[in-house]
Parts: C-alpha cells; sequence; structure tokens
C-alpha cells in the first residue's frame, strides 16, 4: 500500500493548545499530511466490513482509538457499510427550505458523523472544510458534487447572517473578485463515498432531482463549526457557522 495516510495527533487534546496558539503551523500540518490523499473507490480486499450502521461507529471509534489513524482504512469502512434505511431513519429529519445536518455520533471528540438530509432541489452554498479530512457517502437518492478553485485572495470577510444552506452563497455584489473556476462535477450514487480536503478545493452539493429526497452519510475529523462559503460571481470568502438541526435523534432547540 503506497497511499496510506497518517492523521498524527490530529485531535489530540495535549496538541490542541499547541495547535490554537499557531493556526498558521496547523493549517500547514494537516494540509502536508494530505497532500496526495484523494480517496479509494473500492473497498479494500482482505479488510474487514461493517454490515451495520452500529458496527460502522463501533469500527471508527477504534479505527480513532489511537494518535495516529489511517485515513485509507476509514475511507474503506465508509465504503465497506450498505445503506439500509431502517438503521439510520431515527437520526434523517429534514426540513422543507434547506438541507439539515443531524449529529449520529460525536467520536470521542476526534470525528463527527452525521446524517444530512436533501428534500428536492436542496444545496450547500460553495464551502471549504475547515481543513479536516471530510468523507461522504450517499445512503439514499443522488447529489451531485462540484468543485471549485481557491480564489486568489483568501481574506476571511465576517458577516453573522452567513449561512452555508443557503446556497446562493453570501450576496454582496460590491466585491471586486474574479468568479470562481468550476474543476469538476460527479454525481454519487447510492453506497458510493467522496473524499475532500482543502487542499483538494472547495466544493458545493446538490440534490439535482425534482422528485426525490437524497441522505448522505459525512465524516469529518477533526470536527469543526465553522467554515467559509464562497460566492461564486467575486470569489468572496465569508466565515460562517455550522448547526446540528438535530442530535443523536433529538431535534436541537436553537433557531436555525
Ligand atoms: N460540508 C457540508 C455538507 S456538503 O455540502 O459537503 C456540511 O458539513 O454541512
Ligand atoms: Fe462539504
Amino acid at each position: 500500500m503506497t497511499s496510506v495516510m497518517l492523521i498524527e495527533d490530529a485531535a489530540n487534546n495535549n496538541n490542541s493548545n499547541k495547535i490554537a496558539n499557531n493556526e498558521l503551523a496547523s493549517d500547514h500540518y494537516l494540509r502536508e499530511l494530505t497532500k496526495t490523499f484523494t480517496g479509494i473507490e473500492k473497498p479494500l480486499k482482505n479488510a474487514p466490513t461493517c454490515a451495520t450502521l452500529t458496527d460502522l461507529i463501533s469500527a471508527l471509534h477504534e479505527a480513532f482509538a489511537s494518535d495516529r489513524v489511517n485515513i485509507e482504512f476509514v475511507n474503506h469502512l465508509m465504503l465497506s457499510y450498505q445503506s439500509n434505511p431502517s438503521e439510520w431513519r431515527k437520526f434523517a429529519k429534514f426540513d422543507r427550505f434547506r438541507y439539515t445536518r443531524n449529529l449520529v455520533d460525536a467520536g470521542n471528540g476526534k470525528f463527527n458523523l452525521m446524517i444530512l438530509c436533501w428534500n428536492e432541489g436542496h444545496a450547500s452554498a460553495i464551502h471549504d472544510h475547515a481543513d479536516s479530512h471530510c468523507f461522504m457517502k450517499m445512503l439514499k437518492g443522488q447529489l451531485t458534487e462540484v468543485r471549485f478553485a481557491w480564489p486568489k485572495d483568501k481574506t476571511v470577510n465576517e458577516d453573522c447572517k452567513a449561512d452555508i444552506g443557503n446556497s446562493n452563497g453570501s450576496g454582496e455584489i460590491e466585491y471586486d473578485g474574479e468568479e470562481l473556476e468550476e474543476t469538476s462535477r460527479s454525481t454519487m450514487e447510492t453506497n458510493g463515498v467522496c473524499y475532500i480536503n482543502d487542499n483538494l478545493g472547495l466544493h458545493r452539493v446538490e440534490n439535482p432531482s425534482h422528485s426525490d429526497v437524497a441522505v448522505s452519510l459525512h465524516l469529518y475529523c477533526p470536527p469543526f463549526d465553522t467554515c467559509s462559503i464562497f460566492n461564486k460571481q467575486t470569489g468572496k470568502r465569508t466565515k460562517c457557522k455550522v448547526t446540528f438541526w438535530s442530535k443523536y435523534g433529538k431535534r436541537e432547540t436553537q433557531d436555525n
């Protein structure tokens, strides 16, 4: 195996202070580790597989138990689980107006596993992933993932109304920047898994169907609660909070 990537101490508490004290170092750190990994398309041969969602969660806890995590194996585990709606239905809560983020497992602080529910036509704004590793697995329906190159100017702007669930991104026009360049587009089918990190660019995800909902399972490590969204026409980058619609099958009370 040549492409094994190790996430060393990425979410280790002893290290988090050091990382917090030097954001640039942590930026550099995760980017270096993920320089070459782009995801695997098929499960690994002779590796254990997960028959149920509960098995997948246990296997992920095991994989993240040490300070060094094999990201290729995590990708394999996500691929090996075959979607069974009776196992994940209790987490799948939809909203009429936007896609929802529903926390399934907080991974001992090392990862977040969540189910995202997309009604017909729902989409995310163009966004980054806060230097995390991100896996997205289709549980039901289809999603189209469109990737974009980073804008030249990466300055982060603040806007308290910035919302990743508003697929138009933040809408200011008096910003002088170039339109974001689309780099790829692909549609994922049930049980497919895709991988992205900031090194691979930005993306936007959309349920292209006018008649069917879509459900996806996302694993982020380390977990994050803010990221950036980008205006397609100008490339303007705006900091954005991401929240959960529900946690462990229970609707959150916050207004979002
Ligand atoms: N990364 C997005 C979902 S997606 O559009 O990839 C989120 O965490 O809400
Ligand atoms: Fe995303």
